[in-house]
């Protein structure tokens, strides 16, 4: 809700209660207000905090490029904020240079989609009603975009305790300043995804932004349309595949039915049933494959029998083959994100995590899991060259399929590994059980399920703010497994994991 003029008249007197004019401070209040999304619940907090800080630490930038732009010889103009954020396209400047672990990071498994078209890529993301009134005018959030600040040099340093010394209020000189990016995604999706620290504990992320899953080397992923059969797609087909009478043929692999209602969320009775089986995998029919790629990894030499895999429910889309245009409502995932994300530092100490900016109802899409296709040699090969500290992994198995076939050969069982190339997903931290975010299985350019899309639906309603979170269906006590579990802080009162806190584990029934 946009502020009272009382309320932007009183960030103007935090401000010129430290010496800062109103003229200077209205374009970093403009920036912040576009950067937490219209909360102005977040610039109030702790007495303007994040707003005196960033004009602080912009001031403190300015004072620097002045310098830069007076030496002979500058380079041009590079976009600071991506070359923190990621590295370059080759990955030349990504550090630390260490490969991932898997740490036994969920079921799904899936690659894609150099072929998958994402249309509209830059967003309106301020919108004319974004405006607020201040008392003398009216200024829009669609202002100048806010750089990374920097460490504060000593004179602003100075200045701000000086500041402080005059207000009682505002005393986080022992913090580091908020950390702000524009744009995580380098304008690859279709909406800007920004990142905020507001503990001011974590360094800033280092991978490079990819909006599609990518091959590393050896997945045996073959995408041609001469293997989409005609009964797997809709030639004949125009339009909108979900407003012809009867279901075509793209229906088929979930029952003659759509699973998207027009309004692109699930429908009730599959999301409900795709939560069962990721909340009560017991319960739920399982295979079992004779030499299970998972045991495998934990043992080589002497893999125990398969544990089973419960059987996914699969999404189908119309894609390439089909008739229908791209705005079919049996095209949901393959469009990309669509609602307003926010990386952020974790309080809890989980490291960074995602959250939305805007209520998402039940059954909606928010992102799939994009990283590097690597076959399970692959990522075995990584886990073994990294040294094993690294704090968070990021990899996940594509297994919704794996128990269908008796012998898995090592190129076709697949994992995405986010840890150097990724989307917005790899921020997704677990909860145990009643976690916001379910995953899903998406077939989209090919029929062979080896390799699939994993796309995240929320399990309930999530409101604006909200943390969004996944159960990696991680067994926190499994000694076998290559990489240690991490201590789980997830707050879930069925929270696996408890026994490290002296607690009792819930269990449900
Ligand atoms: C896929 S990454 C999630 C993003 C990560 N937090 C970051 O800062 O990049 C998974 C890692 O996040 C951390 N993590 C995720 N969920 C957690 C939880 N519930 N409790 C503690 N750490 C968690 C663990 O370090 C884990 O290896």
């Amino acid at each position: 809700m946009a502020p009272s003029k009382k309320q932007v008249a009183n960030a103007y007197r935090a401000a010129n209660a430290l010496g800062i004019h109103k003229e200077d401070i209205k374009p970093v209040l403009q920036d912040l207000y576009k950067a937490f999304d219209k909360n102005w619940e977040h610039i109030e907090a702790d007495n303007y905090r994040v707003l005196i800080d960033s004009y602080f630490d912009l001031k403190e930038n300015k004072g620097e490029e002045e310098k830069r732009d007076q030496r002979p010889g500058k380079r041009p103009h590079l976009a600071e904020e991506e070359d923190e954020a990621s590295a370059s396209d080759d990955g030349n400047d990504l550090s630390p240079r260490h490969v991932a672990s898997g740490n036994g990071t969920a079921h799904p498994e899936w690659a894609s989609a150099s072929a998958v078209s994402h249309s509209n890529r830059k967003n309106d993301f301020m919108k004319p009603e974004d405006k607020i009134s201040t008392d003398d005018a009216t200024f829009s959030a669609e202002s100048t975009s806010m750089r990374r600040p920097g460490p504060m040099n000593r004179d602003a340093r100075i200045q701000r305790q000086r500041a402080n010394s005059n207000s009682a209020t505002i005393t986080r000189e022992d913090k580091k300043p908020a950390k702000y990016i524009t744009d995580i995604t380098k304008s690859t999706e279709r909406l800007e995804i920004s990142l905020v620290d507001e503990v001011g504990n974590e360094s800033l992320p280092k991978f490079n932004y990819i909006p599609q899953n990518i091959i590393y080397e050896n997945a045996n992923l073959n995408i041609s349309l001469s293997r989409i059969a005609d009964e797997d797609c809709c030639a004949d087909c125009s339009g909108d595949c979900l407003s012809s009478p009867l279901p075509c043929a793209c229906a088929h692999e979930t029952g003659g039915e759509f699973v998207y209602t027009p309004e692109g969320l699930l429908k009730e009775d599959f999301l409900s049933k795709c939560i069962s089986l990721v909340r009560e995998p017991e319960k739920q029919p399982s295979v079992y494959c004779q030499d299970c790629p998972i045991e495998r990894s934990k043992n080589e030499d002497m893999p125990e029998s398969c544990k089973g895999h419960v059987v996914r429910r699969f999404i189908k889309e119309c894609w390439r083959k089909c008739g229908c245009d791209m705005q079919c409502g049996n095209r949901v995932v393959q469009r990309g994100i669509s609602c307003k994300l926010q990386v952020f530092s974790t309080p809890q100490g989980k490291g960074w995590g995602v959250r939305t900016l805007e209520v998402l109802e039940r059954g909606s899409f928010v992102f799939e899991y994009v990283g590097e296709i690597l076959t399970n040699t692959e990522l075995y090969q990584r886990n073994m060259e990294s040294s094993g500290t690294e704090r968070h992994t990021y990899p996940v198995t594509l297994d919704a399929d794996w128990g269908s076939e008796k012998v898995l050969r090592d190129e076709d069982a697949l994992c995405l590994d986010a840890t150097l190339h990724g989307n917005v997903a790899r921020f997704i931290n677990h909860r145990c059980f009643d976690a916001n975010l379910v995953d899903i299985p998406v077939q989209v350019e090919t029929p062979d399920r080896h390799y699939y899309h994993l796309a995240f639906f929320t399990t309930r309603k999530v409101n604006a703010f909200e943390e969004l979170t996944w159960d990696y269906g991680i067994d926190f006590y499994d000694e076998a497994h290559p990489i240690k579990a991490f201590q789980c802080s997830c707050g879930s009162p069925y929270c696996r994991n408890r026994k490290w806190k002296g607690k009792k584990v819930l269990t449900l029934g």
